[in-house]
């Protein structure tokens, strides 16, 4: 099967307009620009099938946003090739665009002045949407999103949770099979993160949409995506399923023991170092590969009263950071 969207060796290079500071600065800015250029991109190359849900995900200025605005056909590659369903999204923009729905976290691509109700009508005469199937999507959409209470508001007077529930609606409208979310959290209470999250899951498992998330809530990557590619410095520094990414960097569990009374002392328990200790609680750090959790456990309760006792696994958050530190893909 040929893959539906198709990125090789993508490269971008930003060119930045630089002058001396202050009026003379400017002054001189005028007849003799000078030029800084930002590689964003450079030769990124992955593939995605219709219907996944990938994570794109990378400290501050790796490259995220950049690869979401080539993808969605805004800017044009300076260097390698992106294929989405046949089409160049930037050469065949206009084609592209109603494929695809796209959401900006930190920007809004609604009309800021206009109601909700509104500027989802002017999106419909954009995309040429029939007016029977706006309607059903529209309907369909508003209750999803439960944004019946903001239809007649104008943007700008929405929460952020509210707004971002309405750009989502906004960009599903034409009923795309591609989704491009860029930071679709950011900001976001609970409730509504989970309100975000299960849309995105629902669109994704129920209607086949295949999309594309960048984020930097690790929650959003655990809840949603079944496979990340992690980027630094404008390169794909890894492209693998969740949870090979966590036994590859961190495939150490915790074993938490709660002791009836005071707990042993020393730097090891049944042979496993502890990592922690506070009042009746040790922390025990172990390889699952080596030390069976059902052998430590057992030799442990063999030997000491024991209340409680679980075992967690690092959270994805610290998978990531110290992913982030073997790679040395700190902030650009
Ligand atoms: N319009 C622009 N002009 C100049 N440089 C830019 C522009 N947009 C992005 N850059 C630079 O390109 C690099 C990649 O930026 P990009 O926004 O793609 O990163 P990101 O991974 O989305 O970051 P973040 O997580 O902070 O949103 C950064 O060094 C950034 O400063």
């Amino acid at each position: 099967m040929t893959a539906h969207i198709h990125v090789d060796r993508l490269t971008k290079v930003y060119r930045i307009a630089e002058r001396d500071p202050g009026l003379r600065g400017a002054l001189r800015g005028l007849w003799r620009r000078r030029y800084r250029t930002v590689e964003a991109l450079a030769g990124v190359s992955f593939s995605l099938q219709r219907g996944e849900l990938l994570g794109l995900i990378g400290p501050n200025g790796a490259g995220k946003s950049t690869t979401v605005k080539l993808l969605a056909g805004i800017l044009r590659p300076d260097g390698g090739r992106i294929t989405i369903d046949g089409r160049d999204p930037f050469a065949e923009r206009e084609a592209h665009v109603g494929r695809i729905g796209v959401v900006f976290g930190q920007r809004t691509q609604l009309w800021w002045d206009l109601p909700v109700e509104d500027g989802f009508d002017l999106l419909r005469d954009i995309y040429r949407v029939d007016a029977a199937d706006y309607r059903r999507t529209r309907d369909e959409l508003v209750a999803l999103l439960n944004l019946e209470g903001v239809l007649g508001q104008p943007v700008r007077q929405l929460s952020l949770g509210q707004r971002m529930r309405a750009e989502i609606a906004a960009a599903l409208l034409h009923r795309p099979d591609i989704l491009f979310l860029d930071e679709p959290t950011i900001g976001l209470d609970a409730p509504s993160k989970l309100a975000v999250r299960d849309f995105v899951r629902r669109a994704n498992r129920e209607r086949g949409t295949t999309v594309l998330l960048t984020t930097h809530d690790m929650h959003d990557i655990e809840a949603l995506a079944q496979r990340v590619i992690i980027v630094g410095h404008g390169r794909v520094l890894a492209d693998s399923p969740v949870e090979a990414l966590r036994r590859q960097v961190l495939a150490e569990r915790r074993l938490v023991v709660d002791f009836a009374g005071t707990p042993p002392d020393g730097t090891e328990l049944a042979g496993t170092p502890v990592a922690a200790r506070e009042g009746r609680t040790l922390v025990l750090r172990f390889d699952p590969q080596q030390t069976p959790a059902a052998d430590l456990i057992a030799r442990i309760a063999a030997a000491h009263a024991v209340e409680d006792i679980r075992i967690e696994s690092p959270s994805i958050e610290e998978v990531i950071a110290r992913f982030y530190a073997l790679h040395g893909a700190a902030e650009a």
